[in-house]
């Protein structure tokens, strides 16, 4: 398996990513993902995935909200409030993306949310409300972890096409050192809550909720891939 960029060896991040290898497989090296690294996915694809991934972005805004409520310090607030800004900074550059391809925000929230989609963010937020925070990150990090991987692995990708690559901007922009960093945080988060908040004894549970994200994650490019067909 690819190595990890992310967390440390022995760190919960690690473990959680090492309890899951085909299911994160599956997610970080989808067709979809390979179509974009080497630019032959389909431009309906790609659009698909784009409308819906706003429309994901709006519920995983809300569960990064979340995750400001139940953090435990305000140290910890203050660092949700900063990855809360992050990903709606994110949420600029995809719409910056959505009118490149002729969409505005209206067109897009005009959209009816996929079944992927509502099935995914809804599970994010159930997970939160129904754990502490160390549930709702484990939840959240194959999102935020895994996207940083992807880039990784299509910037490794020897088939990669970067001149005339349509999805070229797109992967750039995870590549970037702003989303890299992003990424590096949350995994080294969850390292840091595996410690304080019993990662070892609850680990059955939390592998779980790992996977399972990664598997909706899966589910979610599979969702614009079918589009392409
Ligand atoms: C479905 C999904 N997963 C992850 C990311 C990266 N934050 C995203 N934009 N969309």
């Amino acid at each position: 398996m690819f190595a990890s960029p992310y967390g440390a060896a022995g760190g919960l991040f690690h473990a959680l990513r090492d309890a899951a290898p085909a299911r994160w497989d599956a997610y970080c090296w989808h067709p979809f993902v390979q179509g974009l690294a080497d630019g032959t996915l389909p431009l309906p694809a790609f659009r698909r995935y784009l409308v819906q991934d706003w429309l994901f972005l709006i519920h995983f805004a809300r569960a990064k909200a979340l995750a400001a409520f139940k953090a435990e310090s305000l140290d910890a607030l203050r660092g949700k409030a900063v990855s809360l800004n992050a990903l709606l900074a994110e949420m600029n550059m995809h719409l910056a993306y959505c009118a490149e391809w002729g969409l505005s925000e209206a067109d897009v929230l005009a959209e009816t949310e996929a079944p992927e989609t509502v099935a995914y963010t809804r599970w994010v937020l159930d997970r939160g409300m129904a754990g502490d925070i160390l549930d709702l990150e484990v939840a959240l990090a194959p999102c935020t972890v895994g996207y940083g991987e992807i880039a990784r692995r299509i910037a490794a990708h020897p088939g990669r096409r970067t001149e005339g690559n349509p999805y070229h901007s797109w992967i750039a922009a995870y590549s970037s050192d702003e989303y890299q960093a992003l990424a590096r945080g949350a995994a080294e988060r969850l390292d840091r809550l595996g410690v304080t908040h019993g990662g070892e004894a609850r680990f059955a549970k939390l592998a779980a909720t790992f996977a399972e994200a990664a598997r909706l994650e899966a589910a979610f490019w599979q969702m614009g891939w079918d589009a392409g067909a």
